[in-house]
């Protein structure tokens, strides 16, 4: 569905990718592990056209590397950054509507699906976006991106900074995705999580897939957890 190859990124004269190389399958969740500065939401921007990068990226059999981000998001890949992606003068409810791919047009997902998955956002669709919580705004920036219908959607770190008992919510809640038909490439930190819900872990250091293997593996392979994770 997704194939990443020779990927590299730059950031003006600073080279940080160096040839990443891995796929996502359809209805996947593979997670994108590595310590801060590994260089996975470069990989997440490189994907969506945001930052300047040579190589293959290939999604449902075009390519579209170098693509403008509006076009990469119109084909089906949805991408959910770490800041949180929300218009603050608008409502929770105008907010989801503006993530709708168009009025007409009814996607897998509607109003309905969002507030039963999030009854929080429910009880606030008529307050200001800007007031919510950092862990509500998370919530209704993935929402967002749901109501444009994305087959795949990239999440950078989810669960960061957010309670334990949450981040269990949200483990539930990719797999809710997954159970729809939505592939999901999960970066984080947090191994628990990695393990609880993905089909296949990923781990970058300085900018390169360092291991790819199931999440089993990962856990069993004391070397990669000590040198490139934060377990
Ligand atoms: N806008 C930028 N300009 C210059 N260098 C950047 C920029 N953003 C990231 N970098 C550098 O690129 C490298 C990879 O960073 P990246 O943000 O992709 O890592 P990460 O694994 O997602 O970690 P984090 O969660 O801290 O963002 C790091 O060395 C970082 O300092």
């Amino acid at each position: 569905m997704l194939q990443v190859a020779n990927l590299h990124a730059f950031y003006g004269k600073s080279h940080v990718l160096h040839g990443v190389e891995f796929d996502v399958r359809a209805g996947e969740i593979v997670a994108l592990l590595g310590r801060n500065g590994s260089g996975r939401s470069t990989t997440a921007k490189a994907i969506m056209g945001m930052v300047e990068s040579t190589g293959s990226v290939h999604w449902k059999g075009q390519e579209i590397q170098g693509r403008k981000p509006y076009e990469i998001a119109h084909l089906g890949l949805g991408y959910v950054p770490e800041n949180r992606d929300i218009f603050p003068k608008l409502t929770v409810h105008q907010n989801l509507m503006l993530g709708q791919k168009s009025a007409k047009q009814k996607g897998r997902w509607g109003f309905d699906d969002m507030y039963g998955m999030f009854p929080r956002l429910k009880e606030r669709q008529h307050t200001e976006a800007g007031v919510l919580s950092g862990g509500e705004q998370q919530m209704l920036t993935l929402c967002r991106t749901l109501m444009g219908d994305p087959d795949l959607i990239i999440i950078d770190e989810p669960t960061e900074g957010l309670a334990p008992k949450i981040v269990e919510l949200v483990g539930e809640y990719l797999k809710k995705l997954k159970s729809r038909g939505v592939s999901v490439l999960l970066i984080e930190q947090k191994l628990t999580i990695a393990m609880a819900i993905s089909d296949r872990a990923l781990v970058m250091g300085h900018g390169s897939i360092v291991f790819h293997g199931t999440p089993d593996t990962l856990w069993a392979d004391a070397y990669i957890r000590k040198e490139w994770l934060e377990v």
